[in-house]
């Protein structure tokens, strides 16, 4: 400090009114230092447990005092404290270069006395002191309840004559004082409890505005933020993309590593998201797995977008990498572009979803931009309408494709596939309408007119007689299905109708159903189906996320080896080996095989040589309308196949 470096002469001091500690009697300038520095260490002990609060304005107001209360007292000085005003930052103040050895007396005995009121609480007599050119008095400013508010310090020439007058001015002047003070801090507390309860609602609203989990904006805050960005951009005429973002196989991530692994992997995508995308752009979860983004992009091309959402998925695989797991990472990005292909929140939003969508579509881990083409496919409100009217008018059309024994030939059962038979595109396979499969009144409804209509058929073109044995039926069911509980009654309902019986009839169910969190009811529905006497199929096995657990826990009868494997049998040694696999693992556990997807007579015979039975694909038929099932043989020569498997 300052006057540490001034090497000044030592000041005496003597002390009138309440004693000293013997050390601080002895009265060099040092010895007093080091007794000032315990002194304030003391107080600073005494700072913390005091209950008033100095805020900022209280200084200046300090100032103020002193120079009101050294008008009112005549003093050469004066010095007003808070109670837990420190006598060090005072002191910080007082003492400057370029004084006088008696301007740092005078601070220096200001200081003391000021000190010596803190440390000793009710200055009653005031403390006072002197030097060789003043005396200084300490009084205590107490509110009218008596809690100590502070302190009157005030210097007075050691010349001047003391007298009865200014003990009562000084009295008078702490008096003022101690009321004034009194009203300020009273306000200031005021102030303070205001603003705590500004900061207290301020937090409050932030809580209700964030996702508690990942600490990004909620899905309503999310919608608020960005339709009110929405206008200002609008008016702006500036650009910007929604982008919507889903982890890839998020339910099984749960299934495998744990609900709080699952957690914890959401919270570090919705880091590095934020990471590759800082304000002011906004982020948002707006379902399970799944987060909005709402980007200003400029007037740019669409390749800065793609390279946002590129720098996002290395962000995301960053983040994931932490984790220590080969298999995260994986995200399916969706985008819209404002304002070119919508202007407001919800169109925006359907439009990113229907990318999105696609994204999964094509394998997922992709991103896509989107294009028109999606909407149709990937939206379901885009296509209800006419999938409504196509339901009316009977353009919903089960086609039937061969289940053949591969050693015979022989037909063994019917895969019913959906067909839409639309006027204007003409036959529409289910990947053109896919997103019915979204949203689960279409869902219903597509796989109970597609039923109906095939049990129908089956009846009346007498398909369970036409074959040395009766053919089964094979219905894919959606997750919607099962999870009806009414669902088996309607199946047990229709089969009434049409005189026909639950041993011919299959469910087949993908991996992905069965590993949906809702599974309590799909099990019972699917346990339920079986106890009546239907057959379970685990369809395109091998190629969910979950492995191998479902054959354990799921009331599976028959596992169909997906086409990708198939495909591979004669390009890859892998390929034939997880087909002999599968093979291998139905063998042991008494499952019934069916291979999908089989093309070649190649792929056939390495099928049969691995003990294969059964068969299905383009070699023998394609999917057929019970016309044509009508007319083909229930018997297929595969080394020279029929005219309609040739197509
Ligand atoms: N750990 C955890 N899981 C959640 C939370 N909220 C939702 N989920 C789960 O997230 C999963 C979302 O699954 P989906 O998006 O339907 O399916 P997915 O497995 O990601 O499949 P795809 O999106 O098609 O790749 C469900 O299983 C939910 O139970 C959460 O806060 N924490």
């Amino acid at each position: 400090m300052a006057h540490k470096s001034r090497g000044t002469a030592p000041i005496s001091v003597t002390m009138v009114g309440q004693p000293f500690p013997p050390a601080q009697t002895r009265g060099t300038y040092q010895l007093h230092e080091l007794e000032m520095r315990n002194l304030r260490a003391a107080h600073w002990q005494e700072k913390q447990n005091a209950t008033l609060d100095a805020t900022d304005s209280s200084p200046l107001l300090l100032q103020d005092l002193s120079a009101l209360a050294q008008r009112l007292t005549g003093a050469t000085r004066a010095h007003v404290t808070l109670a837990q005003d420190s006598p060090a930052e005072s002191r910080t103040e007082s003492f400057t270069e370029g004084r006088t050895a008696q301007e740092d007396a005078l601070s220096f005995g200001l200081e003391e006395v000021t000190a010596q009121s803190h440390l000793h609480g009710r200055a009653t007599p005031p403390y006072s002191c002197s030097t060789e050119d003043y005396v200084f008095y300490s009084h205590g400013l107490f509110s009218e309840t008596g809690r100590r508010l502070g302190g009157l310090s005030t210097a007075f020439p050691t010349s001047a004559p003391a007298c009865a007058y200014r003990a009562q001015q000084l009295d008078t002047t702490a008096q003022l004082l101690a009321h004034t003070l009194a009203v300020h801090l009273e306000k200031q507390a005021l102030q303070n409890s205001y603003q705590a309860a500004q900061r207290r609602a301020k937090r409050l609203e932030r809580e209700a505005e964030v996702d508690p989990l990942t600490q990004v904006e909620n899905h309503c805050s999310f919608e608020r933020k960005v339709a009110m960005r929405l206008d200002l951009l609008n008016a702006k005429e500036a650009q910007g993309a929604f982008i919507m973002l889903d982890i890839d196989h998020f339910k099984s991530i749960n299934d495998i590593y744990g609900h709080s692994f699952g957690d914890k992997y959401l919270r570090i995508i919705a880091s590095a998201i934020t990471s590759a995308f800082p304000p002011p752009a906004i982020v948002g979860r707006v379902g399970g797995d799944e987060f909005g983004i709402f980007v200003e992009t400029g007037r740019t091309s669409s390749n800065y977008l793609e390279t946002l959402l590129s720098r996002c998925r290395s962000a995301v695989q960053r983040g994931a990498a932490m984790l220590g797991k080969a298999d995260l990472g994986r995200v399916s990005i969706g985008a819209s572009l404002f304002p070119s292909q919508g202007r407001s929140f919800s169109h925006l939003f359907e439009l990113a979803d229907s990318a999105l969508y696609a994204s999964k579509h094509a394998g997922r881990a992709v991103n896509t931009i989107f294009s028109p083409s999606h909407h149709e496919r990937f939206n379901s409100r885009a296509i209800g309408r006419r999938f409504d009217e196509a339901i009316g008018a009977h353009r919903l059309e089960p086609y039937f494709q061969p289940i053949v024994d591969s050693g015979t030939g022989e037909v063994q059962g019917y895969e019913v596939l959906a067909r839409w038979c639309d006027p204007q595109r003409g036959i529409l396979l289910p990947d053109a309408f896919a997103s019915i499969f979204k949203d689960y009144r279409l869902a219903e409804t597509l796989t109970r007119t597609v039923l109906e209509r095939a049990l129908m058929a089956y009846n009346e073109a007498g398909l369970g007689q036409r074959g040395a044995r009766p053919a089964s039926l094979s219905i894919n069911l959606t997750a919607f299905d099962l999870l009806n509980p009414e669902f088996v009654f309607d199946v047990q309902s229709m089969l009434n109708r049409h005189h026909l019986d639950w041993s011919m009839i299959t469910i087949e169910v993908t991996e992905k159903v069965m590993l949906d969190e809702r599974s309590g009811q799909i099990l019972r529905s699917l346990l339920e189906l079986r106890t009546r006497g239907a057959k379970v199929a685990l369809d395109d096995f091998g190629t969910g996320y979950g492995g191998l657990r479902h054959l354990d826990n799921w009331p599976v009868d028959i596992l169909k080896i997906d086409r990708s494997f198939c495909a591979k049998l004669s390009q890859s040694s892998s390929g034939g080996a997880i087909a002999e696999a599968i093979l291998l693992i139905a063998r042991k556990c008494g499952y019934e095989v069916v291979a999908e997807g089989v093309e070649t007579l190649e792929q056939l015979q390495m099928l049969k040589a691995m003990g294969c039975p059964r068969a299905q694909g383009f070699l023998f038929a394609r999917p057929m309308s019970i016309e044509d099932l009508i007319q083909a043989p229930t018997r297929y020569d595969p080394a020279s196949p029929t005219p309609s498997a040739q197509k």
